[in-house]
């Protein structure tokens, strides 16, 4: 069912970002070229496995998850918010200092309210900074988190709550390997 996404994971390129072993993928990173079935095939997974009754919103960060986040949207209809790399300064916008593996960096929220209900979804969690960041802030706004959903695990991190995943992999400076699928 995740064919593609498999078979592109393993064949994923490797380069260090300090002492990160970084893999580069069309869903990851944008590069060299993101096909549309591969989208397709990850957009019919979500929809499978997310819990979306009663959803208000999608909410995905810049900028990789922004393709995740749209394509889901275009299947379900339901809105897109997206958590930018730079402010605004809208009122009720919200700052995020965000932490991965190998960057620091601030992101900000607007368009979500207290009470909203939504799925989180993104690319990739590796230490689960992204996605901790990320539920803080809808926790602090009163938002309700229905599901979260990221394309590819490549840690064991704890993010404080129970997410999905379509696929885990194991990262060493060889390559990717597809330990478990899950859609
Ligand atoms: O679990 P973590 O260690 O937080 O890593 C995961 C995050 O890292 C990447 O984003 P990044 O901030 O590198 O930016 P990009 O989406 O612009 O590539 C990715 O898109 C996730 O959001
Ligand atoms: O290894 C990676 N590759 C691409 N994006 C990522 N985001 C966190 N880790 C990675």
């Amino acid at each position: 069912m995740l064919n593609r996404l498999v078979t592109s994971l393993e064949a994923s390129p490797m380069v260090k970002r300090g002492d990160y072993n970084y893999f580069i993928h069309p869903i990851t990173d944008g590069v060299p070229v993101l096909e549309p079935a591969l989208l397709r095939e990850i957009g019919c997974a979500m929809v499978r496995i997310l819990d979306l009754e009663g959803v208000d919103k999608i909410v995905a960060a810049e900028a990789m998850g922004i393709h995740i986040g749209v394509t889901l949207s275009l299947m379900t209809d339901i809105p897109l918010v997206i958590v930018r790399k730079r402010p605004y300064e809208l009122p009720g916008e919200v700052a995020i200092h965000q932490t991965t593996g190998y960057s620091k960096g601030e992101l900000y929220l607007n368009g979500v309210a207290k009470g909203d209900r939504v799925v989180i979804v993104d690319d990739v969690c590796s230490t689960g900074g992204t996605m901790r960041a990320v539920i803080g802030a809808l926790e602090n706004i009163g938002a309700e988190i229905a599901d979260i959903c990221v394309v590819i695990t490549r840690g064991d991190e704890d993010i404080g709550r129970p997410f999905k995943t379509l696929v885990k992999v194991a990262v060493a400076e060889s390559g990717v390997r597809v330990v478990d699928t899950y859609a």
